[in-house]
């Protein structure tokens, strides 16, 4: 895979973290739950670090791309408990289990973003790395038939938002 064609892995491994934001924001509605969890958010980051250590990936780098993608999952359940309050109900859904099931799913999904960030990593130096992560966002818009002014790309577009620069 060239350096560019994992950007656009990067988006869509993005893309497939905040549908798992939905399911998060699921189990936080039947527990009634806080979406922000500064702890495990220690943790996820911490798990980022070391397994990218073990890629040569900086970990500054992991850690600040991890961070966003973060950010737009709680930015993508905030929306979604809140339409929901609005409706005042939650759509019919199984039950959720955020520690045994979803927050795995989030483990299986960052070992692909670090293979991905590996391959990925020259380019955060690339003076138009903003440009090119913004128009593999784009792309991928364009690709799954998303308007660029939803809020699903405004998302993504957070979600991406820690790979370029630093280091
Ligand atoms: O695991 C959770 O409880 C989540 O809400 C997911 C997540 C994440 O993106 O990894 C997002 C917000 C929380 O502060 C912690 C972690």
């Amino acid at each position: 895979a060239s350096v560019g064609d994992s950007v656009d892995a990067l988006v869509a491994s993005s893309a497939e973290r905040l549908t798992i934001a939905e399911q998060v924001a699921l189990a936080k509605w039947d527990s009634k739950g806080r979406v922000e969890d500064p702890p495990r958010e220690a943790v996820v980051i911490d798990k980022a670090k070391e397994a990218g250590a073990a890629s040569q990936i900086d970990g500054d780098w992991v850690a600040a791309f991890f961070r966003a993608q973060i950010e737009a999952n709680k930015e993508v359940q905030y929306a979604q408990l809140a339409a929901w309050h609005r409706a005042g109900a939650a759509p019919a859904h199984q039950p959720v289990d955020l520690v045994h099931d979803i927050r795995p799913r989030l483990g299986l999904l960052q070992t692909q973003f670090i293979r991905q960030l590996a391959i990925a990593a020259p380019l955060r130096m690339a003076v138009n790395c903003n440009a090119q992560v913004a128009q593999a966002v784009g792309n991928y818009a364009i690709g799954h038939n998303l308007e660029l002014d939803s809020a699903r790309v405004a998302a993504l577009d957070r979600a991406m938002a820690g790979f370029c620069g630093a280091k």
